[in-house]
């Protein structure tokens, strides 16, 4: 319930509309109240003593009663329905935006398929639960508590009966609402694990194909399917109880009324009327309960859902803005001083004391093994993780100093994995910089050797790239991301390993636009090619998240034993050195 009550700041901008529906809601129970008693003025005053003109009368006050009960009904649904699917709205809106500046370590913590759900299925419950609340609040507990008093002042004699159904009905309801929560937890679960498998599924495909492995998948999904559907059936039929449990409570109720009554009416203490009447009400105090309930019952399957939302709300983001951060401009030159971190920090860090400094404009290009740190290096110059020990600086000033936007508006990152998004390629690149004109446009694409194919499609730069971007080929994409990251013309370029699907040709023309291009930006190259990194001004040679040599081409050929190694790996396998 603390996860709902944590919500309501959403509730504010709407508060009017939220106040409004149950005030229209009022009128029309008011209208339905006053319905029968007008009917009932209409036989005994009107058509029992033939008297016409107040017939008519009291219909036209019917009409209008039914009118403005219309009024009142359609009103709470207006207004119930802006208030909730505005405040599912901004829930929407800000659970994107918390994801989107989520850490990486933040993301972690998720699942991509438990995140869709939190966007899509736990907001729309939040926003059943909301409208039901709005529209029915007002109609269950009022007609529960009117009836209870006009059977307490109209029918006394038969009052005690309530006072047996009235509890058991209460704790039925009670118990049976406090289980769905947590029923509908273990489906909201089983959703997660079903988006899991889906969204998993659709970016292997072509894995799946590949490897012949449909079959494995669909058995896979066929299996948190039916936790799915065992889990919705269970709820169901739990759930399903309640109203038959009711009905039966009711019955009794009935039955003692009509067995009490019975006697009463022999010693002539009751009338008929009254025990009609108290059967009346006692379906309308179940009608009221169970109206109640259902409210009660949707805000029970809200509860996990509010519970869901506010984890991601409230997931802090480690990385964020100290207090008055830095905006100067930054120059360049970076510094690790002894730099250790771990993403799993009761496991042995994955960085071990790095150490080096790089001036603007030189190049450095880090190598190693695979798993050595390579990409964990440049991803805590832009503050992607945060160093567990020891400083990162950018012109001498500790990262952490930096306005996270400056910081990384400063640099221009192609990761390992080419990500493109469903657009043109000119919206692709120009996400780098959406200032750039057509010229710098064309002059990223070329240094990036991404023109001579871009240039083959009718539609050119406005060639729409697919989800996935698989009417790409590997190298394609490694080329777009890598122009992205030119356009921006950034005081630091990293280069994470884009170059491991590009000839070697092509390679060594993207060198040479890079040496002439970007003569003042500090340069981050990563790769397991020597190739790549041999004319660096400094090349890191990483092993096991450690620095074991650092220095020129020539000077880690005559000293370095594993830079040795590498090299005559690679010249046993090619001469990729020699290309
Ligand atoms: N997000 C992550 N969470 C947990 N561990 C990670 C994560 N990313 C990388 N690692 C681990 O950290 C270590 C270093 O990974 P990193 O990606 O930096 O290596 P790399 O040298 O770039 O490798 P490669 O050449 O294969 O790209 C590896 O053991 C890897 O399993």
């Amino acid at each position: 319930m603390q996860a709902i009550f944590s919500l309501k700041k959403y509730m504010k901008p709407y508060m009017v509309f939220a106040i409004i529906a149950p005030l229209m809601m009022v009128l029309e129970v008011a209208m339905d109240l006053i319905q029968p008693t007008i009917m009932q003025h209409i036989i005994d005053n009107g058509i029992a003593k033939d008297n016409m003109p107040y017939v008519i009368k009291m219909f036209g006050l019917i009409i209008l009663c039914a009118v403005m009960g219309l009024i009142g009904g359609a009103g709470c649904s207006i207004y119930a329905s802006k208030t909730a699917i505005n405040f599912a709205a901004d829930i929407r809106q800000d659970l994107y935006e918390t994801i989107t500046y989520f850490s990486n370590s933040n993301k972690d913590h998720f699942t991509i398929g438990k995140l869709i759900t939190n966007i899509t299925s736990d907001v729309e419950m939040l926003q059943r639960a909301l409208t039901m609340l709005l529209k029915i609040f007002v109609r269950g507990p009022f007609t529960f508590i009117g009836a209870i008093v006009i059977v307490f002042i109209t029918a006394r004699e038969l009052f005690p009966i309530l006072l047996v159904v009235v509890p058991i009905l209460a704790i039925s309801i009670y118990f049976f609402t406090k289980l769905s929560g947590k029923l509908f937890l273990k489906v909201q679960e089983a959703i997660d694990a079903v988006n899991t498998r889906v969204q998993e599924n659709l970016a292997g495909i072509r894995v799946i194909k590949a490897y012949n492995r449909k079959k494995h998948q669909i058995e896979q999904f066929t299996t948190v399917n039916e936790t799915l559907m065992k889990r919705n059936i269970h709820a169901d039929q739990i759930i399903g109880i309640l109203m038959p449990l009711t009905a039966f409570v009711v019955n009794m109720g009935i039955i003692a009324a009509l067995w009490m009554g019975a006697f009463k009416i022999g010693n002539e203490t009751i009338e008929v009327g009254v025990i009609l009447a108290f059967i009346n009400y006692l379906m309308m105090i179940m009608g009221g309960l169970m109206s109640s309930s259902n409210v009660l019952m949707q805000i029970a399957r809200a509860v996990p859902s509010a519970k869901r939302i506010v984890e991601v709300l409230e997931e802090k983001s480690e990385i964020k803005n100290i207090e008055n951060p830095m905006s100067t401009p930054i120059k360049g030159a970076v510094e690790f001083e002894n730099v250790s971190f771990a993403y799993n920090k009761n496991n042995e860090p994955v960085l071990k004391n790095i150490s080096f400094k790089a001036n603007p404009g030189e190049t450095i290009g880090i190598i190693g093994m695979t798993g050595s740190g390579k990409s964990t290096i440049v991803q805590l110059i832009p503050r992607m993780f945060e160093a567990d020990q020891g400083v990162i600086k950018i012109d001498g000033q500790p990262i952490r100093h930096y306005d996270l936007h400056t910081l990384r508006s400063s640099i221009g990152f192609a990761p390992q994995k080419a990500t493109l998004f469903s657009r043109t390629i000119e919206a692709n690149v120009k996400y780098g910089n959406d200032e750039a004109t057509m010229d710098e446009l064309i002059e990223a694409l070329e240094s990036s050797c991404a023109l001579e194919f871009v240039e083959k499609f009718d539609d050119k730069q406005q060639h729409h790239i697919t989800q996935g971007a698989t009417n790409l080929s590997g190298g394609q994409k490694q080329r777009l991301a890598m122009a992205r990251a030119f356009i921006r013309k950034p005081a630091i370029l990293i280069l994470d390993d884009t170059t491991s699907a590009v000839d070697s040709f092509s390679e060594r023309r993207i060198q040479n636009a890079i040496a002439n291009n970007f003569k003042e930006s500090t340069k981050f190259i990563v790769s397991s090619k020597i190739s790549s990194i041999r004319h660096a001004d400094k090349i890191l040679v990483l092993d096991d998240g450690s620095i074991v040599g650092q220095g020129t081409h020539e000077e880690l050929l005559e000293t370095n034993r594993v830079y040795q190694e590498i090299v005559s790996t690679q010249l046993v396998r090619g001469g990729i050195l020699n290309e």
